[in-house]
Order: structure tokens, then C-alpha cells, then sequence
């Protein structure tokens, strides 16, 4: 049996920064949407608590790869010895702000909880993933999400879910580099959730990420010429907002030569879910 899964995309539709831990972490407040569109995994049972994942990634080895790391962490706190042989399809860039590598963990971790039959509650779960990223619980949660701490406590939210174009400017931001640069904002007020709703939605990484990576800026002030738009997470993927998937192909169509991007809806609840619920009932 083969249990093939998807692992979508996010957004942060508005990122906030509130305050630094002790720890380097930071406290956030963003407003986290799904797409329907990202990674799919496909996990099927291995003998004597073998994992094997493929492809891999480039520059990623497989024992850093956080869908090993997630595999890893179930079999280690459950005590199970079985195993899965993986095949991921990869499709979010990496290094985007678009949480591939947490959504493919987290699809991980719901995937051989259903697989090996361990029974563990989604709460758990959560709380396995938190160890391994600050955004992998919304995506084991699978509801769009206003999540405060370092991204962990989550209140479920119902923003629109209008049509995306998502452009990505061909580089890779790493989110340690923006989180530990001197220059970050890190003083935002801490509001409530309906405050922060009724406010402009801004993501304060966005002025830092594009003076240090000036390919952000153009693709940024590109896309602002179609409709209102932003970066998500610590980039360097931006999005903007459309009423129609055409509108927002047209757009797609007229990018920039060396930009890459995609079309995809806004969904307040996770594909990752749909799909388990069809093979369940099944
Ligand atoms: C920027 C966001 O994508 C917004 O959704 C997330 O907060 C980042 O989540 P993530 O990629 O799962 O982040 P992690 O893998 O946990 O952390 C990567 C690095 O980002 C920094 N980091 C991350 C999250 C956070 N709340 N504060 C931080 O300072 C830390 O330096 C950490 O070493
Ligand atoms: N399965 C995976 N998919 C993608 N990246 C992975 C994976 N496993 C480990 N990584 C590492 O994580 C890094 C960040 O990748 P990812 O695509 O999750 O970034 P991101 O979308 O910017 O994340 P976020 O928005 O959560 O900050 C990669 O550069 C890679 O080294």
C-alpha cells in the first residue's frame, strides 16, 4: 500500500516581529493561508525500520532532509521499527518563505502516524513538529491560522482566499540570516488578532530583505504594477492578491525573463487533510 500525500505551500499574509527570546528565537505575529499548490509525498512501508528517501535533494543530505528528520523523531519517541521508503516530488522552491521543507515534515509526520498505526493526537504531533521548525505545527494542524509565540500558539482564522500569483526571483534567503541581522525590526506592538485584521497587512522582514537582496526589490516593485502585493515569510518568494485565476495567469504570463512562478488559491483549510480524509473513507 502506498499512501500519497500532499505537502502544500503557505503564505504569511501579514508577518510581524514583536520581540527577541533569550534564546536568539523570535516572537512573532503572522497570519498563515494555505495554497493548493506545493510538494507530494508518497510513503509506502520498509522492512526493520528502514528510511529511504528519493530523490534526494541537491545540497541537502538525506539525514538533514526534514522529511528523514521527521521519519527519524516518530520512530525515536514512539519506540516503532518500521519503516517507509519515500518519494518526494518537489515543487516549492527552496528557500522561498513558502515552508516546503516544514509542510513536507509535517505531511511526514501525519503520513506515518496513519502508516505505522501509532495512534499519536494531532496535538502531539504539533508538538513533535515544533522541534523540528517554528512552522511546521500550523501545517500538522492544517487550519489557516493567527499564530503568536514563535509561530507555535495558534488561533484558527478565516481570512478570504482570493487567487495567488507567487513569483519567486530565482535565489534562496536564508531565514537564520534575516532573523539575525542587526537591522531587523523587531518592535512591532503586540495586537490582537482582530486589530491586526483591520489594519494595512505588512511583513516586517520585507524593507531588510530587499535592500540585501536587490532581486527582491525588482520583482516587487514588478508585481506591484498588477496588484496589491507583498513577500511571504523571510522571502524571497512574493505574492499578490487576484479576484480571478485568469487575472492572475495574465500576469504570470507577462513575468520577467529568469522569474519562475505559479497560480494557486488561497485554502483556509489544508489539502494535506482532503486528501487523508478521501483515503480514509476509502
Ligand atoms: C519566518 C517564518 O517562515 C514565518 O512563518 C518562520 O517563522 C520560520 O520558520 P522555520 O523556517 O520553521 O524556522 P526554523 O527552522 O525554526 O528556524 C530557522 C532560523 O530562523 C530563526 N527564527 C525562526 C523562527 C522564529 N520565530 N524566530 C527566529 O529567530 C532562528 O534563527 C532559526 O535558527
Ligand atoms: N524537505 C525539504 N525541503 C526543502 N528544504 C529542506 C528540506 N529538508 C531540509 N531542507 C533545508 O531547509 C532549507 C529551507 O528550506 P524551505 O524550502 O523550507 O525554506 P522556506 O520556504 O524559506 O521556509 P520557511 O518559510 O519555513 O522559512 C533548505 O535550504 C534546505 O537546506
Amino acid at each position: 500500500m502506498t499512501l500519497t500525500l500532499p505537502a502544500p505551500a503557505k503564505l504569511n499574509l501579514f508577518l510581524y516581529i514583536t520581540g527577541r527570546r533569550d534564546d536568539g528565537y523570535h516572537n512573532l505575529q503572522t497570519l498563515f493561508q494555505f495554497l493548493d499548490y506545493g510538494d507530494s509525498l508518497a510513503f509506502a512501508p520498509a522492512p526493520d525500520g528502514e528510511l529511504r528517501l528519493e530523490p534526494n535533494l541537491p545540497g541537502v543530505p538525506p539525514e538533514q532532509n526534514l522529511i528523514i528528520r521527521a521519519a527519524r523523531l516518530l520512530q525515536s519517541k514512539t519506540g516503532c521499527t518500521r519503516g517507509a521508503r519515500i518519494r518526494l516530488t518537489k515543487r516549492l522552491p527552496m528557500g522561498g518563505g513558502l515552508g516546503g521543507g516544514s509542510s513536507d515534515a509535517a505531511t511526514t509526520l501525519v503520513a506515518l502516524n496513519h502508516l505505522w498505526q501509532l495512534g499519536l493526537s494531532q496535538k502531539q504531533l504539533a508538538e513533535l513538529g515544533l522541534q523540528l521548525g517554528a512552522d511546521v505545527p500550523v501545517f500538522v494542524r492544517g487550519h489557516a491560522a493567527f499564530a503568536e509565540g514563535v509561530g507555535e500558539r495558534l488561533t484558527p482564522a478565516t481570512p478570504p482566499e482570493p487567487w495567488y500569483l507567487v513569483l519567486a526571483p530565482g535565489i534562496e534567503v536564508a531565514t537564520a540570516a534575516i532573523f539575525t541581522d542587526p537591522e531587523l525590526p523587531r518592535n512591532s506592538p503586540v495586537l490582537s488578532l482582530e486589530q491586526r485584521l483591520s489594519l494595512p497587512w505588512e511583513n516586517d522582514c520585507e524593507a531588510l530583505v530587499k535592500k540585501r537582496h536587490p532581486e527582491v526589490a525588482k520583482l516587487l516593485g514588478w508585481l506591484l504594477e498588477y496588484a496589491p502585493s507583498r513577500m511571504t515569510g523571510t522571502g524571497a518568494c512574493v505574492f499578490a492578491t487576484f479576484d480571478s485565476r485568469e487575472a492572475a495567469e495574465q500576469a504570470l504570463n507577462k513575468a520577467p525573463a529568469g522569474v519562475s512562478g505559479f497560480v494557486a488559491k488561497g485554502c483556509n483549510t489544508s489539502p494535506l487533510f482532503g486528501a487523508l480524509r478521501q483515503i480514509t473513507d476509502n
